[in-house]
């Protein structure tokens, strides 16, 4: 039914109108956990041969969905106080994994990819499914890479989700090619639980592409950060491959990192009012892509330091285009388009053809979203041209997608009036993101 043909609309409910920044901001702003990091290491506990603690979890869809699999497996994650006493934590005690059970993935592509193998160990049927969206998204790379190393899994032909994984009680392992080009996490989901293979595993991305190495470099390091062995190409390894031995693995007591990438809007914030907003421990070494933002931000206009109060970024209000390669963190891009539609000369933003493939097709929505507030996007191969216009305010569709109700975030801070449909999206890594968002203004 459209406007013309029904008398009675019910005005839309789920429009949240985006904060407008009539100043500078001046903020300090402690951003939850890292999504990445948590759900790792609940699939290594889970793993363990003992039990172990994850201080600071984040507490969103993604990583509920995570642990509420988890425990539907058999595994107890317990909520507690940390060994140390302070701050809130969760207790994982592994057991042997139990199927027949189902998980619910959401649309979250760390528990729709790094549980398959998990499951794969089980003592039963694992049936997988999720929202629309992840019947979409891609799959195939573990899905086959998992037959190729002895598992059994119904997926009726789709490559894709739902599925069921036929757990055995435990997976031969050995060496596995796979094009791992359209996901990194296909690599990760291999490795993360190869140490219980059998014979562990070598896995040969054999793709044109690998996006996201940070994020194959974060699953080497958490591995490594619990016992395993692991051979990469980073460190003398062969390109393009992986090995992980067969071992135990410890429990280990791990305090969570700060989401760097859910900080970019809050960064962004600064860059864009001219203001100054500081993030509490922001790790001084880390694998999360989002570290890249000091560099990227630092180019379109603004700067920063790293002090032990944490990261300070402050902007002057005036914001320049980038040409910029984003494969190793296409995360991020949906924050810098935003930022980008609001600079004083074009953007090219490269490398991110697997963005289609996301949450939603997100190179489709930046341009579709930004263009009809007024902007001049255009899509090319794989990225974004972006020239930026004078913008004006309407409604910023989300798409299930939470990077792109940030990026309506950042815009409207700058533009008057735009309204973001379904903000609530944003619980996917950052539910309290409208709260945090406000505070940040009013402080
Ligand atoms: O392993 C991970 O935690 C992630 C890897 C990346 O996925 P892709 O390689 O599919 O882009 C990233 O975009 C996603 O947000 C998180
Ligand atoms: C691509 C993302 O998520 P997922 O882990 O679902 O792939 C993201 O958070 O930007």
């Amino acid at each position: 039914m459209t406007a013309a043909t029904s008398a009675h609309i019910d005005p839309p409910t789920d429009l949240w109108p985006a904060p407008y920044a009539r100043g500078a901001v001046d903020a300090t702003v402690t951003v939850p956990g890292s999504k990445s990091v948590t759900n790792r290491a609940l699939v290594l506990a889970a793993l363990a041969s003992e039990p172990g603690w994850l201080r600071r979890p984040l507490r969103s869809r993604d990583t509920l969905l995570m642990a509420e699999a988890l425990r539907t497996l058999g595994v107890r994650i317990e909520e507690g106080v940390g060994p140390d006493g302070s701050g809130e934590a969760w207790r994982i005690i592994p057991s042997p994994l139990r199927g027949p059970a189902t998980v619910d993935v959401g649309n979250a592509g760390t528990v729709m990819r790094f549980l398959p193998p998990v499951a794969a160990l089980a003592d039963g049927p694992v049936r997988f499914d999720g929202d629309p969206r992840s019947h979409e998204r891609p799959l195939h790379g573990v899905i086959d890479a998992l037959r190729a190393l002895g598992a059994r899994i119904d997926d009726e032909g789709r490559g894709a989700l739902p599925m069921t994984v036929h757990g055995a009680g435990g997976l031969d392992g050995g060496t596995v090619e796979i094009d791992a080009s359209s996901s990194s996490q296909f690599v990760s989901a291999l490795l993360l639980s190869a140490p219980r293979f059998n014979q562990g595993v070598e896995v040969r991305h054999v793709g044109a592409r690998l996006p996201s190495l940070p994020h194959i470099r974060m699953t080497v390091d958490m591995l490594r950060a619990v016992g395993a062995q692991v051979d990469e190409p980073e460190h003398g390894g062969a390109p393009n491959v992986w090995r992980v031995a067969p071992s135990a693995l410890r429990g280990r007591d791990l305090v969570v990192e700060p989401d760097l990438s859910n900080a970019q809007p809050f960064l962004a914030a600064a860059l864009i009012t001219g203001g100054r907003v500081t993030v509490p421990d922001w790790p001084a070494r880390t694998t999360q892509p989002g570290d890249a933002l000091r560099e990227i931000f630092t180019e379109m206009g603004g700067s920063c330091e790293l002090t032990g109060a944490g990261l300070t970024f402050t902007g002057t209000g005036r914001i320049h285009g980038i040409d910029v390669d984003l494969g190793e963190v296409g995360e991020l891009t949906p924050g810098i388009a935003a930022v980008a539609a609001l600079a004083d000369s074009p953007s090219t933003l490269r490398g991110v053809a697997h963005l289609r493939l996301h949450e939603t097709d997100r190179l489709a929505a930046l341009t579709k979203e930004i263009n009809e507030l007024g902007g001049d996007v255009t899509e090319t191969e794989d990225g974004l041209h972006i020239r930026p216009r004078p913008l004006h305010g309407g409604v910023f569709h989300t798409y299930h997608d939470h990077r792109m109700a940030t990026a309506g975030a950042i815009i409207g801070l700058a533009v008057e009036g735009v309204e973001i449909e379904d903000v609530a999206t944003t619980a996917k890594t950052l539910p309290d993101f409208p709260r945090m968002w406000t505070e940040m203004l009013g402080a």
